[in-house]
């Protein structure tokens, strides 16, 4: 028998009490757990701290296989765990693609090796990411890594047709498409958003409508199949308003916002740096502002890191030349603390809830997002909410360093993290395995 008790921190930030974890479960919480923990127990005490369950994100970017260069999956599971996460959704963009059982099985058992959080590989929804015809999708639900969640992410499934078939094919398995929204033809070229300070700067523009267009095309085709359709990082004003639209007629329809999408702007463009290049882009203050409160009313349903780790030499040139994406697992958490907690926008229940219990509901993550009760999987972790600290790239554990908030300060430390009651974070460092 394994136990553990932690003492003195705040579940959800409220009342103090104890945490009692035996053998990979919450045995007890409250002030009586500590009475019932066995003599053997390691003691971890938590005073100040706040008690969160497991972060689980659903769009994450773990480059292996192909790209380790940038991250492997040892390497972003490390990392998600430093950031307080016990579950990641590994989009399907690999090289292979993640397009078939094989691929999947390869990055579950990586994944599985490496130990840091439970890793849930996504599925391609057309074969190569080509947009022509669906990938092994029943395959991959049927394999060892039960796939649930199709995406091919970082290219839009633009076909209708073949986005009317994905929708269809998943409601056998209880699957969702996860859609990557931009419509090719309205974007090609396209570097920064498109408005006033595109125009000012000569950088081709990302508009807004070519989001949007698509978001309610693929919302009303969800409506039309009967089926499950996730938005992923959302980043318009607009997008808000059609999401609003779509769950008002009872549309079977879960969004996404990133941490960088929630603080940053195109502003930043204006420093020529590839660093805030991303895609979608960095939007306007408005759209900011619609983001922070969608998030806070439920319109938005979940914060998804969209943890995107480059090489340095995709970073290191001119902004057209760069690639677009940027690193986020140890920041979400402390940008959701400054940008949503901090401001009296939401509570810690609600970072519980957009950070933990619906992302793994919307990818079906049984054994994760189950909150902090007793008989739950001791998935959790214990954030200092008084540490400031200064972001510094180099000091980061992901294998990358295209981090756009370098030398900023942002709330929030990750303390401890357990993974089914096993400690992968003590005193904000990860735990090696013996
Ligand atoms: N977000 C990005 O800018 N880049 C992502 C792809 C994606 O999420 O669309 C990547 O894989 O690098
Ligand atoms: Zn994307
Ligand atoms: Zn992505």
């Amino acid at each position: 028998m394994t136990a553990h008790l932690i003492t003195g921190a705040r579940p959800y930030g409220e009342d103090t009490a104890d945490i009692l974890i035996i053998d990979g479960a919450i045995a007890a919480i409250g002030p009586d757990a500590a009475a019932q923990a066995p003599a053997g127990a390691t003691r971890h005490d938590a005073t100040g701290l706040v008690a969160l369950p497991g972060l689980v994100d659903i769009h994450t970017h773990l480059r292996e296989p192909g790209g380790e260069d940038a991250e492997t999956v040892f390497t972003g599971t490390r990392a998600a765990a430093v950031g307080g996460y016990t579950a990641v959704f590994a989009m399907a963009n690999t090289n292979p693609v993640q397009d078939n059982a094989g691929v999947v099985e390869q990055v579950l058992r990586l994944g599985r090796e490496a130990g840091w959080v439970d890793v849930h590989p996504v599925g391609a929804v057309s074969a190569g990411l080509e947009g022509e015809h669906l990938s092994e999708m029943g395959a991959m639900a049927a394999s060892e890594a039960q796939v649930r969640v199709f995406s091919d992410d970082g290219k839009c499934v633009a076909d209708p047709v073949l986005m009317r078939r994905a929708l269809e094919y998943v409601k056998a398995f209880d699957g969702v498409i996860a859609q990557h929204s931009q419509d090719p033809r309205l974007t090609e070229g396209s570097q920064m958003h498109e408005g006033a300070l595109s125009a000012e700067l000569g950088l081709r523009g990302w508009p807004a409508v070519a989001e949007e267009s698509i978001i309610a095309r693929d919302a009303l085709l969800a409506e039309h199949v009967g089926s499950r359709l996730h938005v992923c990082h959302l980043s318009t004003a607009g997008s808000v308003d059609i999401i609003r639209w779509a769950k008002a007629r009872g549309i079977n329809v879960t969004a996404e916002v990133t941490p960088h999408h929630l603080l940053l702007t195109d502003e930043k463009a204006r420093t020529y740096s590839p660093l805030y290049k991303v895609n979608p882009p960095l939007r306007t203050a408005e759209d900011v502002e619609a983001l922070r409160e969608a998030l806070a009313d439920g319109t938005i349903d979940v914060v998804g890191t969209d943890h995107a780790p480059h090489p340095v030499e995709d970073k290191d040139c001119e902004w057209a030349a760069g690639a677009f994406g940027m690193t986020g697992l140890e920041t979400a958490l402390p940008i959701i603390i400054a940008t949503m907690v901090e401001p009296g926008r939401m509570t810690w229940r609600d970072v519980a809830r957009v950070l933990s219990t619906a992302p793994a509901l919307i990818g079906r993550a049984e054994n994760q997002g189950q909150g902090l009760a007793a008989g739950a999987p001791a998935n959790l972790c214990l954030v200092d909410p008084s540490v400031r600290r200064v972001v510094d790239p180099a000091a980061q554990w992901t294998r990358s360093a295209n981090s756009p908030y370098a030398g900023m300060e942002l709330p929030g430390q990750v303390i401890a993290t357990f993974l089914h009651g096993r400690p992968t974070v003590l005193d904000g460092r990860p735990v090696e395995a013996a």
